[in-house]
């Protein structure tokens, strides 16, 4: 008997109405007993050549009617494993082509550089000859970025570049890269100002060193120019940083006091009307923030270890909390015990939000609403904008 697939599960797999997982199979397929595959209405000709090697993406072979309806799923299914049902609205998905920030590996090999993303669950690196999720402005850089490397990489050794699209252009911080004498010096001065770069970083294992900056780097943040620290946390494309920050507006309303938790260089306290305490672990975030928006009450405050007190959160209209992949146990259990009448919160990891989503459930929030953002086009990572109010 045949069965047909169902829903994409976490990893990407297709699931049948038996239970099936079956590989790149797309929700409508049939899958006949002998295991072969017939393609349904949601599946698509993945676009990219290097699609499904490339780690990059997992979902290609999708249509965006199934890769949306993925998203939705993995955030009802999250809620459902802590008995939590919510409205989980439609997804915002960005673009192809919109992916401002990326790390990509490089090596030497056979006289070549070899410049990508890891091929699927492997170090391999997968040598991009095109792609459907980096900005123009980035790929741009890839051919360039082979020849300064063939001759600043030792054969076999590997090299992190990490690309972010600043105001001025792309920032690159290059990691595991020696550019030791005059002439690798002054190489690396003369790429930076060819490709018309905001600015070159070096690490080569002691911490970042600026070789090329001819104006301060900044990014742009609700209209205000924040300056970037290198390696700085900037949301994946800029539409999904709006509908984000569009969520949280929403969310929050019209707070004339709130706080922005982990609040990174600011994309929300910036955001945010009102009076503002934003609260991050990273010096480098809060020293730009503090310098982009003096009247912004920024902390350098690690919440993992020292979370906002209920007393403290008291009195406050709102609070936005957007957390790293492990969510912020320790912050939602003050926030569960506070009185604060509305929180919206911001995820990057379904699994850890649902986790918290419990703990002020448990406290007496009520969850409004959720939205999935897919900001990572075609992959299985999951973003979301959540409202709670009591
Ligand atoms: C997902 S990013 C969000 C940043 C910011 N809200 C934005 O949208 O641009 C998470 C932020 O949490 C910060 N962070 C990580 N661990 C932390 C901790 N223990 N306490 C406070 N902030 C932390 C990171 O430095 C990062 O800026």
């Amino acid at each position: 008997m045949s069965d047909i697939v169902v829903r994409i599960a976490a990893r990407g797999d297709g699931v049948t109405a038996s239970g099936r997982h079956v590989a790149f199979a797309a929700p409508g397929d049939v899958v006949a007993e002998d295991g072969s595959v017939t393609a349904g209405p949601h599946r698509q000709v993945p676009p990219c050549r290097h699609f499904p090697e490339c780690g990059g993406c997992q979902l290609q072979h999708v249509d965006d009617e199934a890769y949306a309806a993925y998203l939705v799923e993995r955030v009802s299914g999250a809620l459902a494993q802590h008995d939590l049902t919510g409205d989980v609205r439609a997804p915002h998905l960005s673009p192809p082509r919109t992916r401002r920030r990326a790390t990509l590996r490089a090596m030497k090999a056979g006289g070549r550089v070899l410049l990508g993303f890891n091929a699927e669950k492997s170090n391999r690196i997968i040598d991009l000859a095109e792609c459907h999720i980096l900005r123009p402005e980035l790929f741009a850089l890839l051919d360039p970025l082979r020849r300064l490397l063939g001759l600043l990489l030792a054969p076999k050794r590997t090299a992190e570049i990490h690309l972010t699209l600043a105001d001025q252009g792309v920032d690159l911080l290059l990691k595991g890269v020696k550019a030791d004498g005059f002439e690798a010096a002054q190489g690396l001065v003369d790429f930076a100002g060819e490709q018309g770069l905001a600015r070159l970083s070096l690490d080569e294992g002691v911490g970042p060193e600026v070789r090329w900056e001819p104006q301060p780097a900044t990014a742009t943040l609700s209209g205000r120019p924040v300056p970037l620290p290198i390696a700085a946390f900037l949301q994946a494309t800029e539409d999904g940083e709006r509908a984000l920050v569009d969520s949280v507006l929403e969310a929050v309303g019209t707070p004339a006091t709130s706080a922005d938790l982990f609040a990174g260089i600011g994309t929300f306290a910036l955001a945010l009307p009102g009076r503002v305490l934003a609260a991050e672990a990273g010096r480098g975030a809060v020293l730009a923030l503090k310098r982009a928006a003096p009247s912004i009450a920024a902390q350098h405050r690690d919440l993992y270890r020292r979370p906002l007190m209920a007393d403290e959160l008291n009195g406050l209209d709102a609070v936005v909390l957007d957390p790293p992949r492990s969510g912020a146990e320790a912050q939602v259990e003050q926030l569960a015990a506070s009185t604060v009448p509305r929180i919206a919160y911001v995820s990057c990891n379904p699994a850890t939000f649902a986790r918290d989503a419990a703990v002020l459930v448990s406290g007496g929030y009520r969850l409004d609403w959720v939205r999935p953002v897919g900001q990572f086009r075609w992959s299985t990572h999951v973003e979301l904008a959540a409202a709670f109010s009591r």
